[in-house]
């Protein structure tokens, strides 16, 4: 044996794996040309960069003596992809049984015209995200660092994009690419969250912001914050409900925080202290940090205690 494959033998190591593919199994897909493709996804979000950001992020085709020209090429390309992207998505995803009796091609080509309009209101929402970013950042030395280099406002943009996709019922499409985001940056922003205006996360890693998350205007996040669900044990039947907490107006959540529930208001103005970890409402214009926050927790001898959280030697758990 020289470590190649015996010609004999390959055909059983072959059918041994192939004979496992009966479909039974969700896994078991089979036909790749029938569902959204994870790959042209990712081509179709750095596409649509170019044009929410025209003259930031170059491509191939843009040419500096025609750059309208070269737009409407990246344009069309998009359309075309995206119009297949979601035709497939619409067809594929068993959980969008409600169809009008339009053909879904037909469904899709109003999907897509429709998130097209919506582009000038996502850079309008963009623009103040940069501008955010540069108020809040002193370390920001111009617009142009922050829009090439800060994976807080790439995840942002990206979530902005799927939102309107997420909004016109897309199924999968825009988790593939607030996933595709989160590969790359470790911000994970579910695309139904709502987000306001003037939105920045500073030094963005290893951040969640669930499904029904609601954050108002001119927030700051950041790293390591979870604004996310207290309980998933209900899995399923949870789903349509409101799990995440609200942010209000004017918010910074310092690093490590976590937010947790459908019903948590975070009131405006308040400061969210670092490593923080929140199950109840806090009032407007209020400072919240491990020095002064009460907490219900249980010790290592189960006795559930009410008290304010001051370093000690116990561990304890917050219920
Ligand atoms: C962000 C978060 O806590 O998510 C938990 C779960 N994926 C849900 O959406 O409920």
């Amino acid at each position: 044996m020289n470590g190649i494959i015996v010609e004999a033998e390959i055909e059983n190591i072959v059918d041994t794996v192939i004979s496992d593919f009966d479909g039974d199994k969700t896994i078991d897909a089979v036909n790749i040309f029938n569902k959204p493709d994870k790959a042209e996804v990712t081509i179709l979000v750095e596409n649509l960069l170019r044009i929410i950001y025209p003259g930031y992020f170059r491509d191939r085709t843009y040419k500096i003596y025609n750059p309208n020209n070269s737009f409407a090429i990246t344009i069309e390309d998009i359309f075309y992809h995206l119009n297949k992207q979601v035709t497939l998505a619409l067809d594929f995803c068993k959980r969008r049984g409600t169809l009008t009796e339009e053909s879904r091609a037909e469904e899709s080509y109003r999907i897509c015209k429709e998130f097209f309009s919506q582009i000038p209101k996502v850079r309008e929402f963009i623009e103040t995200d940069v501008l955010a970013a540069f108020d809040g950042d002193p370390a920001a030395g111009c617009f142009e660092e922050i829009i090439l280099a800060y994976p807080g406002l790439f995840a942002t943009t990206v979530y902005r994009i799927a939102h309107e996709l997420y909004k016109l019922q897309v199924p999968v499409l825009p988790r593939l690419m607030t996933e595709y985001a989160h590969s790359q940056t470790g911000i994970d922003i579910h695309p139904g969250a709502t987000i306001d205006k003037f939105f920045f996360i500073d030094h963005g890693t290893g951040i969640v912001i669930g499904e029904t998350a609601v954050i108002g205007k001119n927030v700051k996040v950041y790293q390591g914050v979870t604004i996310g669900a207290l309980s998933t044990r209900g899995g399923q039947k949870l789903s349509g409900k409101k799990r995440h907490p609200t942010i209000c107006d004017n918010v910074t959540i310092y690093a490590g925080a976590s937010i947790l529930g459908g019903d948590t208001v975070i009131g405006e103005n308040t400061v969210i202290g670092g490593n923080t970890f929140i199950t109840r409402s806090i009032g407007a214009n209020t400072v919240v940090s491990m020095k002064n926050l009460e907490m219900e927790y249980r010790t290592n001898n189960n006795e559930l205690k009410t008290e304010e959280v001051v370093q000690s030697d116990e561990w304890y758990y917050i219920i």
